[in-house]
């Protein structure tokens, strides 16, 4: 069943009266956002391509002395493309290839960022343990053969894209990360960021093939805004959000692996409540579809050994930091989310609620200095 209930938000369509319903979603999500109205070839090309098209608009209040910085996003969840039997290169061309069409119909919807799912190029083959052939997807950040493809992309739609990849580190011993590379609409690679924080948990054995990054929490100034990246299981540290928002994020993307059973409940809160703390937009993206892997591997839990991972989940949303958000991508198909930011949401959010300024930053940063020491004893009073 889990992997076949589309989304919530299809469920309360059709199970809440009409006269209750506007209020319901309200609670659920926040203000009403404005549906995007998308172009008809896009809408005709997504149907053709078999994917799921859907758009939002985040308005924000007039000012006086900024116009408007509206922008629009463009999230994109996919299934692999090959059986995971199938030649690497052969793997990895179907999803360029997939990915391609996806593109198109952001371009067609003048989108101008899009963010595409963690290691996007691949299986999720970490849980199996093997090496080979899975070490084999990993490509160079700077002229790998996928960032290549990103740049003729990047450039033709004059899009900012990142691209999450496993990255191969040829300059430091072939070293493998978990790595978003961030190529500018000119087509030149802005950067790259590491993921932080690497789960050690279910079949998520991604520990054993890189290790956490050491690119902190840097932010990339694009031509349509500040961004950064959170990969996947970072977004369960609220630290780890609140770095790239010091450093001046207003987006911050999380491309996500993950499945059912561990994560499907945190998974609306967690990004949601992060553009909420941190005034900024969040958007969170996960894979869809299980993926099947010829040799049967275990999850160290006395259970049976198994084939697959289970169920990547979609529901792709985007947050904003007045808690609104996007309904999201379907459960089980692939789909592409667009959104409309005004970016002067961000700030007028933090002038309401203050939560920068009320942050008391410089007493955590002193109390997490002495946390971290060797010696230290917690603060608690007994009688
Ligand atoms: N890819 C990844 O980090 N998944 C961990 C599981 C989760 O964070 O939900």
């Amino acid at each position: 069943m889990s992997g076949e209930l589309r989304s919530v938000e299809q469920v309360l369509e059709k199970y809440i009266p009409e006269e209750e319903r506007r209020e319901v979603w309200r609670l659920l999500y926040g203000r009403e956002l404005r549906s995007l109205e998308l172009p008809g070839c896009a809408v005709e090309s997504a149907s053709q391509k078999g994917f799921e098209l859907k758009g939002y608009v985040f308005d924000a209040a007039a000012e006086q002395l900024r116009r408007p910085r509206v922008i629009r996003v463009g999230l994109i969840q996919n299934k692999i493309q090959l059986p995971t039997s199938s030649p690497v290169a052969e793997q990895v061309n179907a999803i360029h290839k997939r990915i391609a069409e996806i593109v198109e119909v952001a371009a067609m919807c003048d989108v101008n960022i899009v963010c595409f799912q963690e290691a996007w190029t691949m299986p999720f083959a970490f849980c199996t343990r093997e090496r080979l052939p899975w070490t084999e997807f990993a490509e160079s950040a700077e002229n790998g053969i996928t960032t290549k493809f990103c740049q003729e992309i990047a450039k033709k739609y004059n899009m900012v894209i990142v691209s999450p990849i496993l990255e191969r580190d040829e300059l430091h011993g072939e070293t493998l990360w978990n790595t978003a590379v961030v190529i500018s609409n000119t087509g030149a690679v802005l950067g790259k960021s590491r993921k932080n924080h690497i789960p050690r948990i279910g079949d998520f054995n991604e520990s054993t093939y890189y290790m956490e990054g050491n690119t902190g929490h840097t932010v990339f100034q694009t031509a349509f805004g500040r961004i950064a990246v959170n990969i996947c299981y970072g977004r369960h540290h609220p630290l780890n959000w609140l770095m790239y928002s010091l450093n001046g994020a207003e987006i911050i993307f999380n491309p996500s692996a993950t499945v059912g059973e561990l994560s499907e409940s945190l998974w609306p809160i967690e990004a949601r409540n992060a553009a909420i703390a941190n005034h900024c937009f969040t958007c969170a993206i996960n894979r869809v579809g299980t993926e099947h892997f010829d040799n049967e591997f275990t999850s160290g839990d006395g259970k049976k050994a198994h084939h697959d991972f289970g169920h990547f989940y979609g529901s792709s949303y985007v947050a904003a930091p007045d808690g609104s958000r996007t309904p999201g991508l379907s459960r089980v198909c692939d789909g592409l989310l667009i959104s409309e930011l005004d970016l002067n949401l961000c700030r007028q959010t933090n002038d309401k609620w203050n939560f920068k300024m009320t942050g008391r930053y410089e007493m955590y940063a002193a109390e997490l200095d002495r946390a971290v020491a060797p010696d230290f004893q917690p603060n608690i009073v007994r009688e």
